[in-house]
């Protein structure tokens, strides 16, 4: 611990209290942004912990927490379209919402498109990981279109519009959030190294057939970033506004984000109604796209471990299968892993369980 406190990483995320004041925990601690998992939809706003964004995915106040993005960086915020976002040379985080709608692709394909437009103006051209918190996910807007998949045609027409390629598409979560509209945030870097990872186990989901919607999701099945803390000579004095950073910082450390990833073989659902098979299927779906094997595949030097997760978040369809997901995660994380639990519904409805995380 005393090693992290000296040298802290660039950019790092901790679950904390709802009600904990984010305040650095040791000089040269910035706060990027944070996302409360609560009871109810609030923000994006900029505050002086960054863009706060309030998902609403905890049924009661006490069951929420925060996760906070913190970087040793000095930050600047600002506002571009509806999206809030806070960076520091190296990182960009930004958030929006889609509020309560008839129909969602239309308003998803703006957000996404001001997304887009902002990580190219301001230089912070990988995206490497984007969270989707959908309200009703699967219930029918007004035309009789399933929300997620209306969500999914917005999304995917907006990375089309851009010519965003799909094999340098991030890691992402899209999942279902209490109440209506669509809250998101994602994360970009500027000069870090992103290499997008397909599970050999699955069909790319932007490759899923036709059948799941009219358009496939917008995601790859991890993102592996290899953080830089000062960049590589790309920086502006204007996005480098650090007194306080060192001068000659050229530390890196690697990350692999783990997108939402669920009880899927192929492109197909299994195990429908079996929660623990759900789950089993969901661990060696992660264990395959994180492992030695496939790591390799994508020209990375070395995998990782169900052990190597040290913070994830899963979420449980049905409250009563809370207990069972607990303990087979309790079984195959690390005990110091953060875990954190969340009754909310999956993307698809057949899906009972879903598990994220970030490993190192
Ligand atoms: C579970 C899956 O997809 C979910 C939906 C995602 C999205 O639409 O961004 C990303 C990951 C998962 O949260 C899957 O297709 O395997």
């Amino acid at each position: 611990m005393t090693d992290v406190a000296l040298s802290p990483d660039t950019l790092d995320v901790e679950f904390r209290e709802r009600t904990e004041e984010a305040a650095p925990d040791f000089p040269g601690v910035h706060t990027l942004g944070v996302v409360d998992h609560g009871p109810r939809p609030a923000g994006p706003s900029l505050t002086r912990r960054g863009v706060e964004l309030t998902v609403p995915m905890a049924a009661a106040e006490a069951d929420g927490f925060a996760e906070v993005w913190t970087t040793t960086r000095p930050v600047r915020t600002g506002c571009h379209r509806g999206i809030h976002y806070a960076y520091d040379g190296e990182h960009l985080f930004c958030a929006g919402r889609v509020p309560a709608a008839r129909s969602y692709a239309r308003r998803t394909e703006e957000a996404y498109t001001a997304l887009l437009e902002l990580t190219g103006e301001l230089g912070y051209h990988s995206l490497f990981r984007m969270w989707n918190f959908i309200g009703r996910i699967n219930e029918d807007n007004a035309d009789r279109l399933e929300i997620y998949r209306d969500f999914c045609l917005g999304r995917a027409t907006a990375f089309e519009k851009s010519r965003y390629p799909l094999r340098r598409l991030s890691a992402a979560t899209g999942i279902g959030a209490l109440g209506e509209g669509i809250s998101f945030c994602a994360l970009s870097a500027k000069s870090g190294i992103c290499t997008p990872l397909e599970n050999p186990r699955q069909i790319a989901a932007y490759h899923y057939p036709r059948r799941y919607g009219p358009k496939s999701p917008s995601f790859a099945r991890a993102t592996h970033v290899r953080h830089t803390a000062a960049g590589t000579g790309t920086g502006t004095a204007e996005d480098a506004p650090s007194q306080d950073a060192p001068a000659h910082d050229h530390r890196t450390h690697d990350r692999l984000y783990v997108s939402g990833t669920a009880s899927i073989v192929g492109h197909a659902s299994v195990h429908a109604g079996r929660i623990e098979e759900q789950v089993r299927t969901t661990l060696d779906n992660i264990a395959g796209v994180i492992g030695d094997a496939n790591a390799a595949a994508h020209g990375l030097a070395h995998g990782y471990r169900l052990t190597d997760l040290y913070r994830a978040k899963v979420y449980v369809r049905h409250a009563e299968h809370l207990d069972a997901v607990r303990r087979l995660c309790a079984e195959a994380f690390a005990p110091e892993a953060e875990i954190a639990f969340l009754n909310v519904d999956i993307c698809r409805s057949d899906l009972l369980v879903e598990i994220e995380g970030i490993a190192r």
